[in-house]
């Protein structure tokens, strides 16, 4: 049996840092586990420009430890009139690293979102002569469809079409959590890829409702049955490099959470790692995991990979019912469970 593990330093393709306090209380943890991370800009208002692209990667910066050495990657949210001149300017400035699409209402703040694909097509076309990554919330927002056949349906109506108008953009399809994304992110050619998260991994639809309501399994997409759990495993231990880490950690206050009408999102961010290894380890698949977590998603991005290694143990690591104070307070993915490996440095 493996006891320690060696990696590259890997790195998040998918976060939510949040601003303000929630910023300074979750920044520290992504920087522990990864040395970069693409920062998602759902923010209120969401960051449009480059001007705001750059006052928020110093305020993430500032929210960091003294000698963190992490990077983080901006993203530009899109929006109906978003401008192809200043996306383009942004990506060769070295600012943003890649678009994103919330399809209009489609999860956390994404109010602002493209409500037509027809809208921003010079965008599209401007990223895709520039080789600037698109990164896709794939889910349809039309409310006559299940919840759980959006990311299918949305495959089907929108993202097929997509691929096919631009076949040379490159295209993240983020947090996958159906055997037809998977299969379709298989099939597509070599500029189409997918992050997957470790909830997706982990857990099937019935944590939601496992003895009663359960609002810290509650993210979008919302996880499915267990057949496509077994689906987007398979995929992310495959050793294909269409499939990468994107942890999609996203904080929300406990009172958001615990509420009427709770918000969309799992704080997976301090014991990532721990929980994709977990995932690996049952796969029988470790040795498949530097290219998931460190190795594919650079390749991807046209990046290099990270100097540097991290280790993992295997050792028993029990995840803290709740972390941090006061109105920052927020309870993890994994809450009072134990995982069996350890990251020690
Ligand atoms: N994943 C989530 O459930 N929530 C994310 C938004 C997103 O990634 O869709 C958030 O910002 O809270
Ligand atoms: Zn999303
Ligand atoms: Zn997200």
């Amino acid at each position: 049996m493996t006891q320690r593990l060696t990696l590259r330093r890997p790195d998040d393709w998918h976060v939510h840092l949040r601003d303000g306090p929630m910023l300074a209380a979750v920044a520290g943890y992504t920087a522990r586990q990864f040395a970069r991370a693409i920062v998602m800009p759902n923010l209120s208002p969401p960051i449009t420009t480059v001007a705001a692209a750059e006052t928020y990667r110093d305020r993430i910066l500032a929210a960091l430890p003294e000698g963190h050495g992490f990077t983080p990657l901006m993203t530009c949210y899109l929006t109906d009139d978003a401008d192809p001149q200043e996306i383009v300017r942004g990506f060769e400035a070295g600012v943003f690293a890649a678009c994103k699409l919330y399809p209009a209402n489609a999860t956390t703040n994404s109010a602002h979102g493209v409500t037509d694909l027809r809208a921003i097509r010079p965008v599209l076309e401007a990223m895709q002569r520039a080789g600037m990554p698109l990164l896709i919330h794939g889910e349809v927002t039309d409310v006559t469809v299940d919840i759980f056949d959006r990311e299918a349906v949305f495959i089907d109506r929108t993202l097929t079409g997509l691929v096919r108008d631009f076949p040379e953009l490159r295209i993240v399809l983020e947090h996958i959590t159906t055997a037809e994304a998977a299969a379709f992110v298989t099939a597509a050619g070599p500029h189409v890829a997918a992050t997957i998260t470790p909830q997706h991994l982990h857990i099937n639809r019935n944590a939601l409702f496992a003895g009663g309501l359960r609002p810290h399994a509650y993210c979008l997409p919302v996880a499915k049955r267990e057949r496509h759990r077994l689906a987007v495993r398979a995929a992310a231990v495959s050793g294909s490099p269409k499939f990468f880490l994107g942890t999609d950690s996203a904080p929300h206050t406990i009172e958001a959470k615990q509420s009427a009408c709770g918000c969309a999102g799992i704080f997976n961010a301090p014991y990532a790692l721990e929980s994709y290894a977990a995932v690996f380890d049952e796969e029988g698949a470790l040795d498949r995991l530097e290219a998931f977590a460190s190795l594919s998603g650079p390749a991807f991005y046209g990046l290099p990979v990270n100097q540097g290694t991290i280790t993992l143990e295997r050792a028993p690591t029990v995840v803290p019912e709740r972390l941090g104070s006061g109105n920052t307070s927020l309870i993890p993915f994994h809450a009072g469970e134990q995982l069996e490996w350890r990251l020690v440095g």
